[in-house]
């Protein structure tokens, strides 16, 4: 039986050496799960609310867990509706999001150990398990997550034409040694930013040609297809006062912004965008996608936050293609699916990904398999992100 018995949650390190929130969910057949919330650093403006680890733990024991205890595990709904009767509020300001999506994931995972199945198939069904997503690979990096780096916030490698999701995690790891040697013939020393990437003290046009360099050098040598693709995080660089994109020096009209990706697109043939453009301009990430969204993935990240309401107002205007999927920016793996189900409805590809600040979980690994996504944003290298990564290989291996 999945019936809950017990939910226990305490403060852990993340990645940056933050606190997060840890939920243990336990069954009264023995059954356990453990699920970690992660954090970003460039948020949405609309994403649900984490509280201080410790604010959102002390809510979550007085108002959520007396509402969880009873209830199966195994119904992923109940679970997840009584976190939010429990919160009342729509942004989980009340229980803090880290708690509510650190118990939803948790959950599912004590059900999954109840029913003795690996928790993509529990997640997603007997039929899951045999596609896998292509991983996006963060492997040069700035905006908010280093400092003295690239404006663009990520370079992603993008394996395209990988035969195995196995091939297409040793390619990123590639690309980010190649990324080292490039920078080292170079002479630009490199740090690492919060996601493990290089973050060079560098112009974004050098990193565009040293990326380039490195995803050459690795196509050439594993024989595969590989492009790569961006996260520019544009909300962090827009001045609304100035109703401009600021890059150091340079400023850029919402026109010029638009054309400057556009023009990205087609120079590097780049094989993903996320979040072009500010997260209230639909208008332009429409025009965006007009432009160029038969070529490339135009992704909503904080546009949309893994919100259904967003993300029907983007598909009404057709603002973007695809949808980045971060389970803690909605505070549950019910509204998470939700999306992802509106998305595949309208022909919006999904991207489950990791947050900058991480944990050891490998919840989204599963989540990806589960939903059949196309595409994983979780790292290439650390171990927070390698947990992702070879937890795909597993799965791939039947391993889990
Ligand atoms: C992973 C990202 O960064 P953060 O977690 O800081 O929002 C992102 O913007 O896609
Ligand atoms: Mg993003």
């Amino acid at each position: 039986m999945t019936r809950i018995t017990g939910v226990s949650l305490r403060r852990v390190l993340d990645s940056r050496g933050n606190a997060t929130v840890e939920a243990d969910v336990l069954t009264e057949s023995g059954g356990f799960g453990r699920g970690a919330a992660p954090s970003g650093a460039s948020t949405g403006e609309y994403e649900a609310i984490e509280l201080p680890a410790g604010e959102s733990i002390a809510a979550a024991r007085e108002h959520a867990v007396p509402r969880l205890e009873g209830l199966y595990a195994g119904d992923q709904r109940a679970v997840d509706g009584a976190l939010r009767a429990a919160d009342g509020t729509d942004d989980f300001s009340a229980i803090g999001a880290n708690s509510a999506v650190a118990i939803s994931m948790a959950a599912a995972k004590a059900a999954a150990d109840v029913l003795g199945a690996p928790l993509y198939q529990h997640l997603g069904g007997a039929f899951r398990g045999d596609n896998f997503p292509i991983p996006l690979g963060n492997v040069v990096g700035g905006g908010e997550h280093a400092k003295e780096a690239t404006h663009i916030q990520e370079f992603l490698a993008a394996p395209v034409g990988a035969p195995s999701v196995s091939e297409a995690v040793f390619a990123n790891a590639a690309v980010h040694a190649a990324v080292a040697d490039v920078l080292d013939e170079r002479g630009v020393p490199a740090a690492k930013g919060d996601e493990g990437a290089w973050a060079p003290p560098i112009s974004d046009a050098d990193a565009f040609e040293v990326v380039e360099e490195a995803v050459d050098r690795v196509e050439d040598d594993v024989g595969f297809e590989i492009r790569f693709g961006l996260d520019v995080a544009a909300a962090e660089l827009y001045d609304a006062d100035e109703g401009a994109y600021v890059y150091g020096e340079e400023t850029k009209s919402t026109d010029e912004q638009v054309e400057y990706i556009a023009g990205l697109v087609d120079e590097y043939d780049l094989a993903y965008v996320e979040d072009p453009l500010d997260e209230n301009d639909y208008e332009a990430f429409a025009e965006l996608t007009d432009r160029v969204g038969d070529r490339t993935l135009i992704c909503g990240d904080d546009l949309f936050v893994t919100n259904v309401g967003r993300l029907r107002e983007g598909i009404d205007v057709g603002a973007a293609n695809s949808i980045l999927i971060k389970p803690n920016q909605i505070g549950t793996l019910s509204d998470a699916f939700d999306a992802v189900e509106l998305a595949a409805r309208n022909g919006y590809e999904t991207v489950i990904s990791h947050r900058s600040g991480e944990t050891e979980d490998t919840t989204i690994a599963h989540l990806a398999v589960a939903t059949d996504a196309g595409f994983i944003k979780t790292g290439t290298v650390g171990g927070e992100r390698t947990a992702k990564l070879n937890e795909l290989v597993r799965i791939a291996d039947d391993a889990v």
